[in-house]
């Protein structure tokens, strides 16, 4: 533990000997020979931390950053704990898929650390399953399930910012990490920092394909796009033939060519690229930050959308795995950027459409399972909207929630199939869609072309995706939703907001005018004052705060801080009848009482 400037020297030190990247080790023999107390801790007062989601942080020198030597740590930690936890031969014989995207920070990249990671696992005698150009992050688990293998890696850092850099691990059954497997891996990386070779540090794709790393990227790309033509097509006649125009931003990020393929296998007629984002650029000239959800993210899209007269837009985020969706007003005064609520309702309810239609989903699944279906499910985190719970009880299909994140939403759709269940759709309101049982985890590519089969099947039927949204509202209930964040990294202010919430099971009993019914308090011991027992459903966390309120109003409110990000986050969701009466009183509570009361000092000392 680096505690003083003499413990940041002493690891500086051994850094030096141990980094293979000449920049980087440069940048840190400087700050030695300067005797820079400052930057010492900056680098290496505290380890880039390895939780279920991989890791990530800025790119650049020590070990508080991402780097060639933190990758190098990081995949010798990882294939420590698989070979104690698998079985040595096990984790040689099943193989590692790995693929990387285009982030770069001077001689920082995504795709070095993927060749060092490789090259790791090489030394070790495991089987490397390399995808060797930049890939949508799906591919990954897609491989992962495709080759049986003990895991996947993908360098990535999704949305976050320009700096960043980061690393995504798939566990054997192709979802993301849960503990204890994130606590092991971290621990295990701590046993493991000293190279086990100078050369794994070299390692470039060429040494790593050389030495017989399996070059797997069109084997993955073609068996993902067949699977994809097999299991969620259902319209490529009518897709051929739809005059529904549609634009599409990859926000520079990897998603252009294979959005263009997922369009092509599908039969849509090409989309129209947003120019300014289309080419994978890790600078994201165009954005202040690539998250296609921050406001001003689509504008550019908008403006390409409208100068080529399309009427739909569609935008992955940098690493493609989530999608963002704008269409224009049927009176054409402007756009309507949907929520990942909206997205959500609109895609389940499809694919319920479908299922109903089908029977089963097209794949048989009662053949592999050997037993009848349990019929529908679907699974969402606890966080989002519940009007597919609304349609579920209607229409009869289960619908489970979880926590936030698309491991816990990936595990719960996978214990569900083994239930019996045919698992039709996964989604979380931060625009993540699973769609099927073709990737256990979140899709940008799959979900972009069977939301246009969606919107072009409407458009046959007269009918825009916000005209059917409304009528599904009608017919189900309005589960009109207000997210929003606070920035915050002082971890100090953000204890007190929780505390002041819920401090020592003392829990809050009003916000402004409004009057608290039930609380859920998921940081242990847990509290649920709704349950006979008092203990929340939902697993409970020993670290981080989530508590939610439910209003007498009807009204649900969670707050929790974002795990990837430095934010305060709020989710609230209202239902009824008058979407008016129910948007007017939502957004009262949400502005007088959850930032005007609750969140005001906070929001007070909010980072500009
Ligand atoms: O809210 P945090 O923990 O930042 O997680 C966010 O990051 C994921 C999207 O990449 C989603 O799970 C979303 O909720």
């Amino acid at each position: 533990m680096v505690q003083s400037a003499e413990d940041a020297r002493a690891a500086a030190v051994q850094w030096v000997s141990w980094d293979p990247n000449e920049e980087t080790r440069a940048a840190v023999e400087r700050l030695i020979a300067e005797n820079d107390e400052a930057g010492l801790m900056e680098a290496f007062g505290s380890r880039v931390a390895f939780g279920t989601a991989g890791l990530r942080g800025e790119m650049g020198p020590g070990t508080a950053r991402v780097n060639d030597l933190v990758a190098l740590q990081t995949v010798q930690g990882l294939i420590k704990y698989l070979e104690k936890t698998l079985g040595e031969d096990k984790v040689k014989e099943r193989g590692i898929v790995i693929g990387f995207d285009h982030r770069r920070r001077g001689t920082l990249t995504s795709k070095g650390f993927a060749a060092i990671m490789a090259a790791a696992c090489q030394l070790r005698g495991i089987k490397v399953y390399f995808l060797r150009e930049i890939v949508a992050t799906p591919f990954v688990p897609f491989a992962v399930a495709k080759y049986g293998a003990a895991a996947g890696i993908m360098e990535t850092c999704s949305h976050n910012p320009r700096p960043d850099g980061g690393i995504k691990i798939y566990w054997e059954n192709a979802v993301q990490l849960l503990s204890p497997h994130d606590v092991g891996i971290a621990e295990s990386i701590a046993d493991n920092l000293e190279p086990w070779s100078p050369e794994v540090g070299k390692a470039t794709m060429e040494s790593i394909l050389e030495k017989g790393a399996h070059d797997v990227l069109d084997e993955v790309a073609d068996a993902y796009y067949e699977s994809l033509a097999a299991k969620l097509c259902r319209y490529k006649e009518d897709n051929a033939a739809s005059d529904l125009k549609v634009a599409y931003s990859a926000m520079h990020g990897v998603g252009h060519e294979w959005a263009k393929r997922s369009f092509k296998t599908f039969g849509h007629p090409a989309f129209t690229p947003v120019d300014s984002q289309v080419e994978p650029d890790p600078e994201f000239p165009t954005v202040p930050f690539p998250n296609p959800e921050e406001k001003g993210a689509l504008d550019p899209a908008i403006e390409a959308a409208d100068s080529a007269g399309c009427t739909l837009i569609l935008a992955n985020d940098p690493d493609a795995d989530r999608l963002a969706v704008a269409e224009k007003l049927a009176d054409g005064s402007g756009w309507k950027v949907f929520t990942g609520n909206e997205i959500g309702a609109l895609l389940g309810f499809w694919e319920w459409t479908n299922y109903q239609r089908h029977k089963q989903p097209k794949e048989n699944d009662d053949a592999k399972r050997q037993r009848p279906s349990k019929g529908a499910a679907m699974v969402a985190s606890t966080v989002s909207s519940k009007m597919l719970k609304a349609v579920g009880d209607a229409e009869g299909f289960r619908f489970d929630e979880c926590l936030t994140g698309f491991k816990w939403i990936g595990n719960r759709s996978l214990e569900l199939r083994d239930e019996g269940y045919d698992v039709i759709f996964g989604f979380e309101e931060a625009i993540g869609f699973c769609i099927g049982d073709m990737v256990p985890d979140k899709d940008g590519i799959s979900a972009m072309s069977v939301f246009t089969e969606m919107a072009a099947q409407l458009k046959k039927e007269g009918k825009t995706c916000a005209e059917h949204l409304v009528s599904l509202q009608e017919k189900y209930g309005y589960f009109l939703t207000n997210n929003g964040y606070v920035l915050s990294r002082d971890v100090k202010a953000n204890k007190r907001v929780f505390a002041a919430l819920g401090g020592n099971g003392k829990y809050v009993e009003t916000c402004g005018k409004y009057k608290v019914k039930d609380v859920r308090d998921l940081l242990a011991p847990g509290f649920d004052s709704s349950q006979p027992n008092k203990m929340p459903i939902l697993p409970v966390s020993s670290s981080s705060s989530m508590l939610t309120f439910t209003f007498e109003n009807g009204c649900v409110v969670t707050l929790r801080m974002s795990g990837t990000e430095p934010k305060l986050k709020y989710y609230c969701e209202m239902g009824g009848e008058d979407p008016e009466k129910v948007r007017a009183e939502l957004d009262d509570l949400v502005e007088n009482g959850i930032r005007g009361d609750w969140l005001k000092d906070l929001i007070a000392s909010d980072e500009p």
